[in-house]
C-alpha cells in the first residue's frame, strides 16, 4: 500500500496529539501554522514536513486534510482546502454556527468538489442523533460541565468568579450557536449536536464549571419520534491543553484511519 500524505492546519495541542497517534500509512507532509510560528514549528518538525502560513502554497494534493486550528484557523484556511476539492476534516465546528462562513464554505466545497466532514470530536453519538432527526427531533439539550480551569481564558470569567468556587455552578444557559460563539475553544460540542439534530437555535445549552471535576463531561438528551436517548460522556482532558478532550483528538485519528481503510466503521 502507497503511503497516504496528510496536511494538517494548526500545530498546537490536539494536532501533537494527533501527530503522535497518527497510523501506519498516513504520513504528516504538510503543516499550515501561523505567520508567526512557522521558524519554531519548522525547527520542532524538520525536514520531513513542509510548513507553511497558506493551504495554496502546497504545491501537491493531501490525500486528507484536517483542522485542528481553532474556529479562527477554519475560517481563514476552510474555503482554500475546499475549492481545491480536497476531503477537509473540522472539529472547529462552532465556527459553522457564523451562517455566512457556513455557506461559504459549503459553497466552496460545491464549487471545487471538496468534502467537509464534520468530526465527532468530543462527544459520542452523533450517528444516532443524525439517524433520529430523519424521524423527526422534539428537543436536544446538550450539557457540559469541566473543571474551572478548563473554562479559563474564555468567557466564563466574565460571568462567574472560577476561583471562588466551592460547588458546582451552571454558568451558562442559552442556544448552541450562541454557546459556540461565546466559547469558541470550549463549546464546538454544542455546534456539532446542533448540526446532527436540530439546528442552532432549537439546541438548549448549560455550562457548568465544578472544582470536583477531573473529567470533561457532556451530556445529550435527545426526544423524538424515535424515543428518546440520554448519552453521558466523561472524556479525559489532554495535559497539554484543559479545555480540550483526548476523545477530540482521537476522533481526529479516527478520521485519519478512515481515510486509509476500505471499510469504514
Ligand atoms: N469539536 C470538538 O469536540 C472540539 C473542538 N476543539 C477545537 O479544536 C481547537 C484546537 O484545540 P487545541 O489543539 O487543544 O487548541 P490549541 O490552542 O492548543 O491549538 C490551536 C492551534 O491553532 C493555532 N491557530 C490559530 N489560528 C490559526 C490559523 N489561522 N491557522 C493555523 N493555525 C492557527 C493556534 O495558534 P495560537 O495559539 O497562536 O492562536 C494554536 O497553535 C480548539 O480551539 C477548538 O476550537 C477542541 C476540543 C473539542
Ligand atoms: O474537548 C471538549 O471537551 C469540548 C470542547 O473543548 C469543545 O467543544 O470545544
Amino acid at each position: 500500500m502507497t503511503t497516504k500524505r496528510l496536511m494538517i492546519i494548526g500545530y498546537g495541542a490536539m494536532a501533537r496529539e494527533v501527530h503522535r497517534l497518527l497510523p501506519a500509512g498516513l504520513e504528516l507532509a504538510w503543516v499550515v501554522v501561523p505567520e508567526a510560528q512557522v521558524a519554531a514549528t519548522r525547527e520542532l518538525l524538520g525536514d520531513g514536513v513542509e510548513v507553511l502560513c497558506r493551504v495554496a502554497d502546497c504545491q501537491a494534493r493531501p490525500d486528507l486534510v484536517v483542522e485542528c486550528a481553532g474556529q479562527p484557523g477554519l475560517a481563514e484556511h476552510g474555503e482554500a482546502v475546499l475549492s481545491r476539492g480536497l476531503t477537509l476534516a473540522i472539529v472547529a465546528t462552532g465556527a459553522l454556527a457564523d451562517e455566512g462562513l457556513y455557506g461559504r464554505l459549503r459553497q466552496a466545497a460545491e464549487r471545487g468538489d471538496g468534502r467537509m466532514l464534520v468530526l465527532s470530536g468530543a462527544v459520542a453519538g452523533m450517528d444516532g442523533l443524525a439517524a433520529a432527526r430523519e424521524g423527526g427531533l422534539d428537543s436536544v439539550t446538550y450539557e457540559a460541565c469541566k473543571a474551572p480551569k478548563s473554562w479559563k481564558g474564555s468567557h466564563a470569567e466574565q460571568l462567574v468568579d472560577l476561583d471562588a468556587l466551592t460547588e458546582a455552578t451552571v454558568f451558562y444557559e442559552g442556544t448552541a450557536g450562541e454557546a459556540a460563539r461565546l466559547f469558541p475553544a470550549n463549546a464546538n460540542v454544542a455546534a456539532t449536536i446542533a448540526l446532527a439534530g436540530i439546528g442552532m437555535q432549537a439546541t438548549t445549552v448549560r455550562l457548568t464549571a465544578d472544582p470536583a471535576a477531573t473529567r470533561n463531561t457532556h451530556r445529550i438528551h435527545a426526544q423524538g419520534r424515535f424515543g428518546e436517548f440520554r448519552i453521558e460522556l466523561n472524556g479525559r482532558p489532554l495535559e497539554s491543553n484543559p479545555k480540550t478532550s483526548m476523545l477530540a483528538a482521537l476522533s481526529v485519528v479516527r478520521a485519519c484511519r478512515q481515510a486509509l481503510d476500505p471499510v469504514t466503521v
